[in-house]
């Protein structure tokens, strides 16, 4: 039998209390438990960029024909970029962001009927990386894999049918939209679907698999010194980002700084994840990235984390090895990977580097 998403953290339980959480709505100030500081986060207070460069990752049309190396490039300067043209109809995208609105502002106690536990993959609760940090992030979640029915079912004894139906349209076309992603970054290495045996064998998609990652981050009154999910990279091969019409993603460039996402109306934001790294062999950078909060409007994005089959070996592309000599990554499933990065988390990608001979 395959692993499956749900079974991957069966033996990396997060202790993570869920009905902790303030009532964010009341708050005048701050809690000191939610209070950042450079002690927390290395990067914290990294310089922004100079809003004078304005640089930014590209917003890419996937109707122009020399997409695919623009999509290359970005993948390769900032492991991001945003797609306009990418054919999801922009209803589905509006009725996703209802359903997210509609989950978060159930009552608490509703969705704790639904919470994540211990061992689980799916549910309401705190980023699976909170354990990681001294300080609580400014945001609650609810990630999704395989039919959300059951989860549904608790928050909305009645009416989830629905919204179970929309989860599924969305995850069909975010399917196609990574692949297609996929193919047109590769292609512009020279890659294509007979370089890789997994990908080949079934092109129906069949070697994929996928999770949702649902985020609210509310109004906040100190934004400045709140977190809403702290910098990480994914742990994927992409992940398509959806964000309603709010501010708050940073992406991170080492001469940049943290680089403000602006939100585009019916685009989406795709990030390279760790897999891909190690796919391209280095070639593409998996992106760093946060969310800020803010004071004035609460913000929400729905990321589609996309990746293999659990149990499919992962390992750099041998026509991107051959140029260089030997493979910069060891191979490894994204099972492995997943358990990597809850026990080690932003070390986990050097962890399968392959080190060189002297
Ligand atoms: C398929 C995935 C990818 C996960 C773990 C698992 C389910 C939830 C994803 C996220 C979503 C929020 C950021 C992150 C860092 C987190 O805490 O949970 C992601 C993590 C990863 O990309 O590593
Ligand atoms: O809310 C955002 O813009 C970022 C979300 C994110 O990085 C994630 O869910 O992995
Ligand atoms: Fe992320």
């Amino acid at each position: 039998m395959p692993t499956m998403l749900t079974d991957v953290f069966r033996g990396h339980p997060i202790h993570l209390p869920h009905s902790h959480q303030p009532d964010f709505t009341s708050l005048r100030e701050l809690p000191d438990s939610y209070t950042w500081t450079p002690k927390d986060d290395l990067l914290f207070a990294a310089a922004p960029s100079p809003p004078a460069t304005g640089e930014n990752i590209p917003l890419i049309d996937l109707n122009h024909p020399d997409a695919a190396n623009q999509i290359g490039g970005a993948c390769r300067t900032w492991g991001a970029f945003q797609i306009a043209n990418h054919g999801v109809p922009l209803e589905l995208l509006q009725g996703i962001e209802f359903l997210t609105g509609s989950l978060f502002r159930l009552p608490v106690q509703r969705k704790l009927k639904a919470a994540r536990s211990e061992t689980g993959f799916s549910g309401y609760g705190v980023a699976r990386i909170s354990s990681f940090f001294n300080k609580q992030m400014w945001s609650e979640g609810f990630t999704i894999t395989g039919s959300p029915l059951n989860d549904f079912r608790k928050l909305w004894p009645q009416h989830h049918q629905n919204f179970c139906d929309l989860v599924e349209e969305y995850e069909e076309q975010m399917q196609k939209l990574a692949s297609k992603l996929m193919w047109l970054a590769l292609n512009s290495l020279g890659v294509s679907e007979e370089d890789i045996e997994w990908a080949s064998v079934n092109s129906d998609l069949n070697w994929a698999q996928s999770a949702f990652q649902l985020n609210h981050y509310p109004v906040c009154p100190e934004p400045d010194r709140a977190m809403g999910l702290a910098a990480h990279t994914d742990s994927t091969l992409l992940t398509i980002l959806y964000q309603n019409n709010t501010a708050g993603l940073q992406v991170f460039r080492d001469d940049l700084g943290w680089v403000t996402v602006p939100p585009v109306p019916g685009s989406l934001v795709v990030n390279v994840g760790d897999l891909f790294q190690i796919l391209s062999n280095g070639l593409f950078k998996s992106v760093l990235h946060r969310a800020r909060v803010n004071q004035t409007r609460s913000r929400l994005s729905v990321a589609f984390l996309w990746g293999p089959q659990s149990d499919t070996k992962i390992s750099p592309v041998p026509k991107l090895v051959s140029p260089v000599g030997s493979p910069l990554y060891r191979s490894v499933t994204w099972t492995e990977y997943l358990q990597t990065k809850a026990t080690h988390f932003n070390k986990a990608l050097s962890m399968i580097k392959n080190h060189r001979e002297e």
